[in-house]
């Protein structure tokens, strides 16, 4: 609400510019009737409530001017005490009114025959004088209420982008930074005492040329003043065609990344200490691995699936002092090749049809200062391959449609269930990454050549899932056990997590016995009696093959073994030679 005692100064300077033009005696009242302002008698009652203000409070409720020429008489006078012994001669009263609301009264009365003859003889040109007064101090009410408005909401918007978690910075058009929150200042290194242009804080040519065009920017630029890289946003701001200036906003890559790692990491930390091992093959992996662990060393892990490749990666990155950065892993086989090579090394904007504005990091630039997983290497393409090996030559990644190599400073650790070094030897890995990759070779063997480590991984697995289940299974009966330790865990540890679930979940005991083992468990090859040949990786593989080759012929279809397998064409022709697979072997047995 506007009101009178907001701007008392001018209230006091209109009663005594009125008093003056008109020689009488002024009073102006706020909207509960308490004199604002006074000349004359009323110059020392001003702040005090009025006593038989009649008058006022009818101008007041009817928002209409009145003339009282016979004060005392009239018959708005009627309820006031000195009814009759009045000592005014007339009196004029005319109402504030700002937006649809009265805010106060202005009063003239006069105490003489003269001042009453001034007062009454032009009374339409005094109404319309006193009315322009009334419209002058409304004015500077409601201008003051807006500014009041103005000001808090200000004050709620600086509170507001203080409290963001980005910087802000906004400019005019001349690049120069009108307004910062405290982030930006601290991000940027901001001057306080002098007013800063974009150019000494941001290297923002590329920013600044979007915002010129009207268009929104995202992307990363550098700071001048500090030396850290920010992910930038620009919005212009257009006044019609004109572009007055931008607000950019700001976030420390730095700090997404580890955000990024916060988000990603966390829960899957992994110790040495969690890498359960019974055996001498993996005490003495454990004890390799924890030795190079500290170092930068790269390194090249092989196993079959599920043996705890990436597992052992992660221990390996926790027991260095990369460990506060990010460890991001990658998948070389699961991503399709044509995307494989953004994932990895990210892409600038306009590097293709459909990239993304501004860019996108790869899990190289991801991995800075940290650990990257590449796993699946073996399913590596060879254009990336010779990619890959720049890298680990140069310590710097080049993005797809990128004008600049970036410096990285990231840890490489390999990992594949494929046999390297015969796909060099068939030209399907690069020999010179090959060695790049295998300064520190690392194998984990197969769960069915280390027994002595099932017990322990069904007893660590039992415990998880009974929790988990919230089941109380305590043990495993020994038929069920010996059934376990004789077979052949094609899935490795995987696998045999995945069993004692199946179990678990299944009996309705205290104790696993072998009818709660899973059929293909029960029926499997078991590895206690068989030949020992048969456990061999190549056997196994030469095995499957013939299989698939068979399959495929029954079908009629010979291509559909490759598909069967997972393999390219190309692959399974290679195996179909390697291991000398005659045609009647498959297809007439
Ligand atoms: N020695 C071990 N102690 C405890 N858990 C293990 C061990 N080895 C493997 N695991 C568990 O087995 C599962 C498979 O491990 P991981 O994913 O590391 O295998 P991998 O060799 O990387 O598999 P893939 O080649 O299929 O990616 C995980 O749940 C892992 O925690």
């Amino acid at each position: 609400m506007d009101s009178l005692y907001d701007i008392e100064t001018t209230v006091r300077q209109t009663a005594e510019a009125i008093a003056a033009a008109l020689k009488i005696e002024v009073e102006i009242a706020g909207a509960d009737l308490t004199r604002v302002a006074g000349t004359g008698t009323y110059s020392s009652r001003c702040g005090f409530q009025m006593e038989d203000s009649f008058v006022y409070r009818h101008v007041l409720e009817s928002g209409e001017p009145v003339i009282i020429d016979k004060p005392g008489y009239d018959p708005l006078c009627e309820p006031c005490a000195s009814r009759g012994n009045c000592l005014e001669f007339a009196e004029v009263a005319m109402p504030i009114k700002a937006e649809g609301s009265i805010i106060g009264v202005i009063g003239l009365i006069s105490f003489d025959e003269e001042q009453t003859q001034r007062l009454l003889e032009n009374k339409d040109s005094l109404l319309r004088f006193l009315d322009k007064m009334a419209e002058l101090m409304a004015a500077k009410a409601i201008e003051h209420r807006q500014n009041r408005e103005r000001e808090l909401l200000t004050g709620q918007l600086l509170t507001v982008l203080n409290f963001l978690n980005d910087g802000i910075l906004l400019t005019d058009a001349e690049r120069r930074v009108t307004h910062y929150n405290r982030l930006a200042q601290k991000l940027l290194d901001i001057p306080e005492t002098e007013p800063s242009t974009l150019f000494q804080l941001l290297d923002e040519k590329r920013l600044w040329r979007s915002v010129e065009r009207g268009e929104v920017f995202s992307g990363q630029v550098k700071g001048k003043r500090v030396a850290s890289q920010f992910y930038c946003d620009a919005v212009p701001v257009a006044n019609g065609e004109r572009i007055e200036g931008a607000v950019i906003t700001l976030k420390d890559v730095q700090q997404i990344k580890k955000l990024v790692k916060a988000a990603t990491e966390t829960e899957i930390e992994t110790h040495f200490s969690e890498i359960i091992a019974a055996s001498a093959k993996m005490k003495r992996l454990k004890e390799v691995a924890l030795k190079v662990a500290p170092s930068n060393a790269t390194l090249l892990i092989q196993g079959e699936s599920g043996t705890g490749k990436e597992l052992l990666a992660r221990a390996i990155h926790q027991s260095s002092k990369r460990r506060d950065n990010s460890f991001i892993t990658i998948n070389c086989g699961a991503i399709p090749e044509n995307l494989l090579e953004s994932e990895l090394f990210g892409y600038d904007e306009g590097a293709f049809t459909g990239a993304r504005r501004g860019g996108k990091l790869g899990k190289f630039e991801l991995a800075h200062n940290g650990t990257i997983f590449l796993d699946e290497i073996g399913d590596m393409p060879l254009h990336l391959q010779v990619k890959i090996l720049r890298v680990l030559q140069e310590r710097r990644v080049e993005r797809v449609g990128g004008l600049h190599s970036i410096p990285v400073d990231v840890r490489v650790i390999a990992a594949t269930n494929r046999d390297l070094e015969s796909m060099v030897k068939t030209g399907e890995f690069r020999e010179d990454l090959f060695y790049r990759l295998n300064v520190i070779p690392l194998y984990i063997a197969p769960l069915r050549e280390r027994q002595e480590d099932v017990p322990l991984l069904i007893r660590f697995y039992l415990e998880h899932y009974s929790q988990v289940t919230g089941k109380s299974v305590r043990g495993i009966s020994p038929e069920a056990l010996r059934i376990l330790s004789r077979y052949t865990w094609p899935g490795n540890v995987r696998e045999l997590g995945n069993v004692v679930e199946y179990s678990v979940t299944m009996t309705p005991g205290e104790y696993i016995t072998a009818e709660f083992l899973p059929a293909r468990v029960l029926e499997g090859p078991q590895s206690g009696p068989q030949p020992k040949t048969s456990l061999n990786l190549k056997s196994l593989e030469k095995e499957a093959i013939i299989k698939a080759l068979t399959a495929a012929e029954e079908e009629g279809n010979k291509e559909g073994a490759a598909k069967l397998l997972g393999i390219s064409r190309a692959t399974l022709y290679r195996k179909i030679k390697e291991y000398n697979i005659r045609e009647q072997t498959v297809f007439k047995v």
